[in-house]
Order: C-alpha cells, then structure tokens, then sequence
C-alpha cells in the first residue's frame, strides 16, 4: 500500500475514534459551517470543476455525461441544500432499535452506532462528494472518498472547502478524506485496506461492482446499474401513462434511476403506443422497440435482446408488447437489474400483484421511476442505491450507514448452571 493512501486512511481511522461519540449538536454545528462554505467558495469551485468539464469535453465524452460532471453556483447552492436537510434530521446514533427488561432483570438494548471508515469508489458527479460526507459525518463516520478521476479537480476543491470547514467546529477535519491518485491503484488499495476500512461501497457501473465485489477483502454494500421499467397495464389511465412514462425517461436520462424499457399491456397497446410514441419523439426519445412497437411508427428502431439489457442513460428507450401483467414481471425478472420498476394502473389488485411479484429494490404504483433519490424519500441525500438485499436496500441514507451494539445492564446477573443469580 502506498505511503499516500496510508496516511489518508489512518487520518480517517483517528478521525472516525474521535467522531464516533460526539452527540448531535457539534455535527449539526460542523454540516452547517460545511453547507456555508460551499457557497462561499463556489466560484473557486466552479472554476477547479472547469477543469474536469474541459478535459471531458476534450475526451469525447458525451453531453449527457458531462451534464452529470458539471457544476454551476445554482448547483452548489443545491449541494449546500441537501448538507443543510442532513443537519436538520434525527441523528441516528444511539438510537434505541429494540430493546426491553428481561424476565431475568437485565436491561437490554440494542444501540445504533457508526460503522467506522466508510469508502466509497463513486461515478463522475462531484454533488456525491459532498453528499456522501454530510452523510457520513452525521452518522458519526469517517470517510474516505474514491471519485472518478473525470472529477478529480472537483473533488479536491470540494474536500479542500469541507476540510477548511471543518478545522474551525469540533468535527475533526480528518473525518473527510479524498483518496489520493487517479489511477485504478488506489480502487485496489481501498479494497484490500481490511482493518483500516471498514466498510466499501461501491456506486457505478457493472464493471466497478463486479470487480470490488470480487477482489474486496473489506466487506462491500453493493449498489447497482439502473434498467428501470415502466409498466403500462391494462386498466392504466392513459394519459397519466404518458406523462409518467416521459418523466421517467427524460427528466434526467442519465441517471440510474431514469427508466430504460417500457412495456404496455397488448388490450391497450393501439389507444397508448401511438400516444407514447409521440410524447416521446416530442421529449427527443428514439423508441427501440419489438415488433408489435414497431409496427406502430416506422420511426421506432427495431429492438435486439441487447436493448432490454441495456441501461442506455440517454434519450433512447426499449418497448415492447406484452400479454399480460406476469408477462410483464417476467420480462423484469429476465432483464431488469432490480433497482426502479413502475406499474402504471387504476386497478388495486393489479398494483398489489406487481408489488408482490417484482423483486426490485423499489416498487413505483402510478408515479414516475425517478423518485427512487435518498432526497426524494427524506434522507437528504443518499450514499448510492443499493440493489442487492445486505445490509442496505434502495437509497441509503442515515441509518444505513449505522451498525448496532448490544448493551446489557445488570446490577450484578451473573450466569450459572441454575440460572441468573443476581449477586448485587
Ligand atoms: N445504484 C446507484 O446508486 C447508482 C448507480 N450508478 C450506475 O453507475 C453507472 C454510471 O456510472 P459511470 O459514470 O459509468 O461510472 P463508472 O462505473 O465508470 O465509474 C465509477 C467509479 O468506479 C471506478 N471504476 C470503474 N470501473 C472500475 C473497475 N473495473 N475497477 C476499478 N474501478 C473502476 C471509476 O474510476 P475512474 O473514473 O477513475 O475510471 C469511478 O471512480 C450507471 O450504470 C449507473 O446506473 C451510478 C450511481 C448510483
Ligand atoms: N440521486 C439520483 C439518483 C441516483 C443516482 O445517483 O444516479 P447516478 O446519476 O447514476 O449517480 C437522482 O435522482 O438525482
């Protein structure tokens, strides 16, 4: 292991002791001084971000990328936002889960309490860097920050800011580390800093989470690729169908939680496709449909397996006709990635039937994909998505970033062959 990556990691490790039992008051205190300088420095922010944008621009790398790469003050506005609606939410720290006496007289509760260091390997969207540390300093932990090196100016201006933020509150400014280096080196080295790190979470792509959840000998929470569906069943208004499908997919088409398929029940496919197919084409969506689609419009580009596999984060959609609500589930199952899928119905059995049947992270009844966002739900702002059912599911917010500690009071139980003895 590097020295460099050695002495970001002990910093963090220090920082997270020292974090760990302050109570509420003096985190809160340390986000909103974050949350001020943020706006303060935005202009020096701006320009470092100028840099990645130039460079990506540069690359080839296209506008819907650079769209998630880019910030303007309006935008850091809304990341000192989101920093302020972490401070403004309950500390989760010592909250009491479960708890009760026992039949012997012990006391018993079960405490939330921070993980540790927590690292996160993230994609090119600088707003994470500040989102993931408001999180983690609330929850009581240090963390240590990967992004990509498409953002690395952005991201040290941004640590830099919350680093000098920090020096002046009773937050160590250790707590918020960014990795050092911009090659895959240092993934490798956060991966395998078993000891120093507690917990990795990983937010990107397939190839970042194949590989971390492979070669990671520090434990991971896996988040995962968006292909969100948008099902258009036979008792659907279809009008709101519509507008929901348009949001889901053009809102923000380049992020994970934007829908990448539909597919519409065949007793309404002749009154909703023509429909569709027009909102669509007005949002500027290309349609990669099946046949039954395609027959529709001559404008919709044929659909391969390739394209109900993809998660294409553009203006381009998949559809296809189905003949049934379980056929609609079972295309799912087949090809969606267990993130964000969406029935748009009157009826309560049919949305009951798809929430029971999909086994995705988030189920969406009559509303748009794109609400799957920890800001969305409440939680400020979210560490990643997560899309695998261990220790965290959906937006990971506060509380996921916790673990739990059992504590046991007495007044002197001691256990013996015959049972609790009370000594005290
Ligand atoms: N469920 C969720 O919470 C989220 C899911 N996503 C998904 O992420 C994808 C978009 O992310 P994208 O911008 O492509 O980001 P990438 O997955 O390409 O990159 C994310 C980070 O991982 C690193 N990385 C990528 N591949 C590897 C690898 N094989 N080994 C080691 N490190 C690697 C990158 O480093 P470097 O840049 O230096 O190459 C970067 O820091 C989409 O699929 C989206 O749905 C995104 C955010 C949230
Ligand atoms: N937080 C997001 C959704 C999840 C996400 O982070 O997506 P991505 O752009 O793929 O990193 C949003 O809706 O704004």
């Amino acid at each position: 292991m590097s020295e460099e990556f050695l002495k970001v990691a002990r910093a963090a490790r220090e920082a997270a002791a020292e974090l760990a039992p302050l109570p509420r008051a003096p985190k809160d205190r340390a986000l909103r001084a974050v949350a001020d300088a943020l706006v303060a420095h935005a202009a020096g922010i701006v320009t470092a971000n100028a840099e990645d944008v130039e460079r990506a621009r540069a690359q080839g790398t296209s506008e819907a990328m650079i769209d998630r790469l880019r910030l303007d003050e309006d935008r850091i506005g809304k990341i000192a936002d989101a920093v302020r609606e972490v401070a403004d939410l309950p500390d989760p720290v010592g909250e009491v889960v479960r708890g009760g006496t026992l039949p012997n007289g012990l006391e018993l509760r079960q405490l939330r309490v921070p993980l540790g260091v927590i690292g996160i390997i993230y994609e090119g969207r600088p707003n994470v860097t500040v989102d993931a540390a408001a999180l983690c300093l609330k929850s009581g932990n240090a963390v240590l920050l990967r992004g990509s090196s498409s953002a690395y100016s952005s991201n040290t201006a941004l640590v830099r800011v919350m680093q000098e933020a920090l020096a002046g509150t009773e937050v160590p400014a250790g707590a918020v580390q960014l990795v050092p280096g911009q090659t895959r080196d240092s993934v490798k080295e956060l991966m395998r800093a078993r000891g120093l790190v507690d917990v990795l979470i990983p937010r990107g792509g397939a190839s970042l989470i194949n590989s971390v959840v492979e070669e990671s000998t520090v434990p991971v929470i896996e988040t995962g690729v968006g292909n969100c569906h948008v099902y258009v069943d036979a008792e659907a208004d279809l009008d709101l169908a519509v507008r929901i499908l348009v949001n889901a997919k053009a809102q923000r088409p380049s992020v994970c939680n934007a829908a990448e398929t539909f597919l519409v029940h065949r007793d309404v496919a002749d009154a909703f496709v023509p429909k569709a197919l027009r909102a669509l084409a007005e949002a500027g969506v290309t349609v990669h449909g099946d046949a039954a689609i395609a027959a529709y419009d001559a404008a919709v580009v044929p659909a391969t397996e390739d394209d109900f596999a993809a998660e294409y984060l553009s203006l381009d959609i998949a559809a296809a006709v189905v003949g049934s609500l379980e056929e609609a589930v079972a295309h799912i199952r087949r090809y969606g990635s267990a993130h964000t899928d969406a029935i748009v119905t009157r009826s309560q059995r049919a949305a009951r039937r798809f929430v029971a049947l999909v086994d995705s992270a988030a189920v969406a009844v009559n509303a748009s994909t794109r609400f799957t966002d920890g800001g969305e739900f409440g939680f400020g702002a979210e560490i990643g998505i997560s899309t695998q059912k261990l220790h965290a599911r959906g937006p990971m917010g506060l509380p996921e970033l916790t673990s739990t500690k059992w504590v046991y009071t007495g007044e002197g139980h001691l256990r013996t062959s015959e049972g609790t003895v009370v000594a005290g």
